[in-house]
Order: structure tokens, then C-alpha cells, then sequence
């Protein structure tokens, strides 16, 4: 089973617009010209949408991801944005249950669950994240939490929706750390998160669905996590805020 890599830029909370404006006229002066057996997404703040959307609007290789949407579909909800009305500002994804998002802001599987739907119902890709803390891996829980995270986020999803979401593994002890984790430890992740995906939707559905690693991926490791064969690319934050490094992750990672 052939899966195109995809590497995603999550920006978190950093670049307004003029900052976004800045990374693009570089990041499309380096892509110019050149084609990658791989799907490349960014995901700016809410605020930097409108601009990335012109500048990267009819660039075919480059997709545009929010970073977050709401449950709900309207209504009394300060601050929140949903997920039809990121459909209607042409975005093709939106990351759903970063960690960030599940330990500050005490999202639960079951609000994430919800937010995957309503992301469905407006052919949204989610971008779905999943992982452990370090006392979780240490404690001997990373299956348990996995399975939790995977049952109940990714409950009521059909086949199709499957096709069209992407998981993030990120083990939450890697991210911003600058620790890495190893590919043996990654692949084993990847690996039974593709076994709980078999058990929950089939062999068929798991063999096609991309799994992404993220944590402290930078150009000089991409290449090693990349070469496992159940990591389908990266979710990248510090190191995908210059284009220099995100271009070079996405070549390093792609060979
Ligand atoms: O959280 C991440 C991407 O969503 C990873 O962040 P870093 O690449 O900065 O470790």
C-alpha cells in the first residue's frame, strides 16, 4: 500500500498576517518550479487565514489547515469558530485535538469527537492528534491511552471519513523539547495505532490511512522517522516556522 507523505506545518500561535505574508513570498520563491511526491499543508493562526488563502490560494501544492473549530454549528459561543464556516473559507483541514488543546484547554476525546464530526459534515480532513505524556509512557499506559483516544475520537466515523483523516502521533513529551522520539519507538507507535484503526473500521481502511509523526522534527531527523514503514509524514511546529527548514524537512522526508 502506496500512502503520499503529507507534512503539515502547525504554526500554533505565532505569525499575523504580515508575518504570514513574509514566510510565503519565501516559501513559494523555493517551491517555484518544483514538484514533491507529497502533500504540504500550513496551518496559520485564525487571524492569518485570509492572507495565507491569497497567497497560497492557487498554489496546488500547498492546502491550508485550521487549527482548531468548534463543536457546534452557530450560536452563543464567544470565541469559537465552526467548521462550516472554515468550509467556507476554502480550507481543506483542521487539526482536531492537539495536545495543547486536550491539556490547556481541557478538551476531552468526547469534544473532540464531536468536533471530528462536525468537521465530516462539512468535508473537512481532520487532522486528528493523538499521544501520550511521558508519565503515561513511563506508567506503562501508552497502549491504553492510544486506545482511548482513537475509540472514542474517531467513534462514528464512516469509511469515507476515514479515507479523509490523517492522525498525528504526537507524544506530548517531544513536543517543543527538542527530544525526539527515536524511530524504533515511533514505528512501534504507528504501528499499533494502525492495529486499533484495523480493529475499529478493518484492515483495509487502516492500510490507507496516514499517520503522521509529530515532535521536535527538524531536517536533520525526518529522514530516519520518515524511512519507517508506518510513518506517512510529519506534524511540524518550531521547525516549520522558517521555510528554509520546512522545505528541508519535506525533501529530506520524502526521498
Ligand atoms: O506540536 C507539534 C506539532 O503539532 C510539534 O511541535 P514541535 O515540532 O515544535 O515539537
Amino acid at each position: 500500500m502506496i500512502r503520499k507523505p503529507i507534512f503539515a506545518a502547525n504554526w500554533k500561535m505565532n505569525k499575523g498576517p504580515s508575518e504570514t505574508e513574509d514566510f510565503a513570498d519565501g516559501f513559494l520563491s523555493k517551491i517555484q518550479h518544483k514538484t514533491f511526491p507529497a502533500d504540504i499543508v500550513i496551518a496559520p493562526p485564525f487571524v492569518s487565514l485570509a492572507k495565507a488563502a491569497e497567497k497560497f490560494g492557487n498554489v496546488s501544492a500547498v492546502a491550508l489547515a485550521a487549527q482548531n473549530c468548534s463543536e457546534h454549528n452557530s450560536g452563543a459561543y464567544t470565541g469559537e469558530v465552526s467548521a462550516m464556516m472554515l468550509k467556507e473559507f476554502y480550507l481543506h483541514y483542521v487539526i482536531l485535538g492537539h495536545s495543547e488543546r486536550r491539556a490547556i484547554y481541557g478538551e476531552t476525546d468526547e469534544t473532540i469527537n464531536a468536533k471530528m464530526l462536525k468537521a465530516r459534515e462539512v468535508n473537512l480532513r481532520p487532522i486528528f492528534c493523538i499521544g501520550e505524556t511521558l508519565e503515561e509512557r513511563e506508567g506503562g499506559k501508552l497502549e491504553e491511552v492510544l486506545r482511548r483516544q482513537v475509540s472514542i475520537g474517531m467513534k462514528d466515523l464512516t469509511e469515507r471519513d476515514l479515507l479523509d483523516t490523517v492522525i498525528a502521533y504526537e507524544p506530548v513529551w517531544a513536543i517543543g523539547t527538542g527530544v525526539t522520539a527515536s524511530a524504533q519507538q515511533a514505528q512501534e507507535a504507528h504501528a499499533f495505532v494502525r492495529s486499533l484503526v484495523a480493529e475499529q473500521f478493518g484492515a483495509e481502511s487502516a492500510a490507507k490511512i496516514r499517520i503522521q509523526y509529530g515532535g521536535s522534527v527538524k531536517p536533520g531527523n525526518a529522514a530516519e522517522l520518515m524511512a519507517c514503514p508506518d510513518i506517512d509524514g510529519a506534524l511540524i511546529g518550531g521547525a516549520a516556522l522558517e521555510p528554509q527548514s520546512f522545505l528541508d524537512i519535506i525533501v529530506n522526508g520524502s526521498k
